[in-house]
């Protein structure tokens, strides 16, 4: 069923009109122009904010705007795809419930929200305004608590529904097909992508199956309107993201607060004895009367020693039970051990939590009072996250961070930045299994040879991709990197602007047959089972003796590619060999066949016909960006080390009664100027030149030719045209459509300029 879920046809989509008959931004349509265009029209303008959108707001306990909210929610209700990055506790929530709220009351429509932190879905729901009825489907419900989800769905109950990444794209077999199918979903007013960064490449966060969230709401869903929602993107990453989410507007990215909020408080010091300096900390004026307070480590057993330090040495200084103290939290205590110290602290019974990075993520506590680092964040963005749990009610916090003189974090982070790359060798044997060699060439000039036609030249490509699999577990454990690892390669495959791969859902590529009734059975289902034929003739030329056989195994996959069939038809029809009872001696209403899908795979298009030359350009193109991706990390890590050091204090006793205003505001200011500058050399500049000289390399083979600059882009795009027909450009798939990823404009403009110098 969960194969069934997740391989299901796209479905009929809310089209535009539908949409905006939701926002009640439709128009009445003049005679002759069509519907959807109207919808379009209405639906890329900015609607002003209407008395109704007040309204729904005091609805929601509110009585009015916060900074940023009003403009993202109406660009929302106006179908405009939209990013807001705002920091911490300043209410980006409202940006989807709202919109949510009121497209709920106009049409029967569902609104999704994608959330990372599947622990606390629960509890995010539950903090919804009462009139918002939602619902959350993720990994770690039961059947019975997913159907009754499902259920409430179906029915309209909900307006709202929460979802993991993982239930919506699968992914490493885990929670794939938690989402009815896409039928049984009313339709999706719009999807709000919480924790929008892990979608950049760039973020410190990437989470590959993000890349993939955003393609099958789209293909899938037909989402056409989708809010990305984060509190740490530097503007390089929020471009990014805005790409991603196709916002093709400036105005897109409606909201970017500054990236501390100014009631923070921040100091650092430099101290080498780090737990004697911790008490101090917490004993003087500045920390000395607040009332929670986070202390994050990086190591697990750190945050058990530093808590039984804070214990012993706290005593006696308030009139509370010691357990009040401090307690330390970690991935790996009990689940039941972890609620126990975050309810504490929630409630204030708990005054201190020592706690590694675990701790924190979606806490809806306004009143922690302050964050102290005993170790160096790994880059500003988790810096700047971490200390955002502090005062979020609007009153002053105080922060302060560890920093270790000789630099000692320093190392221990860059060997995790290390540990997360990948060799040369281990790129090459993944490409191997991702471009494995087809027979298309060889198909096609025997095809020619009987057709007695005159070969191409020879610039013509044969291969127009194949389906493949490789499997998950099989595949990390060959090349020894993390499943992650994997994705995060295949991702940049498909991010390349030649589109070297396209990803698809992942899915079971292995099938099973066995026949009850023996080899008799089989052959019967020969001759009813195509995809069954094929494997049986295939092994039988390979010199297999299948006589004998009552049960086989084959890559599913492999098999449909090599038919030109649609895998989902493929699975259907031996999934139906169970049932057709007539063929055969029935038992119970079954067949007696047997027919069982396993090995969870990356599943994915990708050529066959690579030349050597080609793959190893493959392989380089991936070990740079591997390269370049520890490279920048690395440079952030050292950048965030010198800023942090910079305004350093030698010793905590500077800082442990009065707060340094000034040192505080330079802080603050290295961490604007970070947040807002541009990454360097940014990718979209890589491309330029790769583009530029692609189309140099165009123009010169075809100098005999006249192009314009959007005839260039046009072939580059793969788009053909009377003059430039698809016949004849297409075979050269050096050039057609190898930048369809690239912005059409931004083509043209860069071949007229090539061909100007051309000239
Ligand atoms: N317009 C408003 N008026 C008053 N309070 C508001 C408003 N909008 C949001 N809030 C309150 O602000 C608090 C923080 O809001 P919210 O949880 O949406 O922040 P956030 O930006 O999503 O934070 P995080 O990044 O941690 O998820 C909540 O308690 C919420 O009720």
């Amino acid at each position: 069923a969960d194969e069934k879920a997740v391989e299901e046809e796209p479905f009929e989509l809310p089209t535009l009109e539908e949409v905006a008959r939701a926002t009640g931004t439709l128009q009445p349509q003049p005679q002759g122009t069509s519907v959807d265009l109207i919808a379009c029209r209405s639906l890329t303008e900015l609607v002003e904010t209407h008395e109704d959108v007040y309204s729904a707001l005091r609805d929601l306990g509110y009585q009015s705007f916060r900074p940023g909210q009003e403009e993202a929610i109406m660009r929302i209700l106006s179908g405009l795809s939209t990013l807001v990055v705002l920091s911490t506790g300043m209410g980006k929530s409202l940006c989807y419930q709202l919109p949510a709220y009121l497209y709920a009351q106009r049409s029967k429509c569902i609104t999704l929200v994608i959330s990372p932190l599947v622990s606390l879905m629960d509890d995010q729901l539950s903090g919804l305004p009462a009139k918002l009825k939602a619902a959350c489907i993720h990994s770690n419900m039961t059947m019975k608590q997913r159907e009754a989800a499902i259920e409430k769905v179906k029915s309209g109950q909900v307006c709202l529904l929460l979802l993991s990444p993982e239930a919506l794209v699968g992914g490493g077999g885990s929670g794939s097909g938690c989402l009815p199918s896409a039928q049984e979903l009313p339709p999706v007013a719009f999807a709000c992508i919480d924790e929008a960064h892990c979608v950049s490449e760039w973020s410190h966060n990437f989470r590959p199956c993000y890349l993939r969230l955003c393609k099958v709401l789209r293909e899938r869903l037909g989402v056409r309107c989708l809010l990305g929602l984060t509190a740490t993107a530097t503007l390089s990453t929020a471009l990014d993201i805005a790409k991603h989410l196709e916002i093709s507007d400036q105005a897109g990215i409606a909201v970017r607060s500054a990236a501390v909020p100014p009631n923070l408080n921040l100091s650092v010091s430099t101290d080498r004895e780090k737990d004697q300096a911790l008490v101090s900390l917490l004993k003087g004026d500045r920390f000395g009367c607040l009332d929670s307070i986070i202390v994050y480590c990086t190591r697990r057993e750190e945050t058990v020693r530093v808590a039984a330090l804070l214990r012993t040495c706290l005593q006696g200084k308030i009139r509370k039970p010691l357990k009040w103290q401090a307690e330390s939290y970690h991935a790996g205590l009990s689940g039941s051990e972890r609620r126990r110290v975050q309810n504490n602290f929630m409630c204030g019974e708990l005054r201190i939590v020592v706690a590694t990075v675990a701790f924190g993520m979606g806490l809806d506590k306004s009143d922690v009072r302050g964050i102290i680092h005993y170790n160096m964040p790994k880059s500003f963005e988790s810096y700047v996250q971490e200390i955002g749990r502090a005062g979020r009610d609007g009153e002053p916090a105080h922060c302060h961070l560890f920093l270790d003189p000789e630099g000692g974090d320093l190392h221990e982070l860059r060997r995790h930045i290390y540990a997360d790359t990948v060799d040369y060798y281990t790129v090459k044997r993944l490409v191997q299994k991702v471009f494995p060699a087809c027979k298309c060439k060889q198909i096609h000039q025997k095809q020619q040879e009987l057709f007695k036609v005159t070969p191409p030249s020879s610039v013509c490509e044969f291969c127009h991709t194949h389906e493949r699999a490789i499997p998950i577990q099989e595949t990390i454990e060959a090349l020894d990197i993390t499943e992650e690892g994997v994705e995060t390669l295949l991702c940049y495959l498909e991010l390349h602007p030649q589109r070297f791969v396209e990803l698809l859902h992942p899915t079971l590529s292995v099938c099973k047959v066995s026949c009850y009734d023996g080899l008799r059975q089989l052959q019967k289902i020969t001759k009813i089972c195509p995809p069954i034929a094929v494997v049986l003739a295939r092994r039988r030329m390979a010199g297999e003796r299948v006589e004998q056989c009552d049960q086989l195994e084959f890559d599913v996959v492999e098999v449909a590619d090599t038919m030109g069939w649609q895998l989902p038809l493929v699975k259907r029809g031996l999934r139906q060999l169970q049932w057709i009872k007539n063929a055969f001696v029935s038992a119970g209403g079954r067949s007696g066949v047997l027919v069982e899908f396993s090995s969870p795979s990356f599943y994915f298009r990708s050529y066959g016909d690579l030349s050597d030359e080609e793959i190893d350009r493959v392989c380089q193109f991936l070990h740079k960006r591997v390269q370049d991706q520890e490279r920048t990390q690395l440079y952030q890590l050292t950048a965030c080390f010198k800023a942090f050091k910079s305004v350093a204090f030698c010793s905590v006793l500077s800082c442990v009664d009065d707060l340094d205003e000034s040192r505080s505001l330079q802080l603050k200011s290295l961490l604007s100027e970070y947040f807002d500058k541009r990454r360097d050399g940014d990718h979209l500049l890589d491309w330029e030149d790769q583009i530029r000289a692609d189309i140099r390399s165009f123009l010169s083979n075809r100098s005999d030719e006249k192009f314009s600059g959007r005839a260039v882009a046009r072939i580059f795009h793969g788009i053909g045209s009377p003059c430039y027909p698809a016949q004849t450009y297409g075979k050269d798939r050096r050039y057609w459509r190898k930048y369809i990823q690239f912005d059409f404009n931004q083509l043209i403009r860069l071949a007229t300029q090539e061909i100007i110098r051309f000239k």
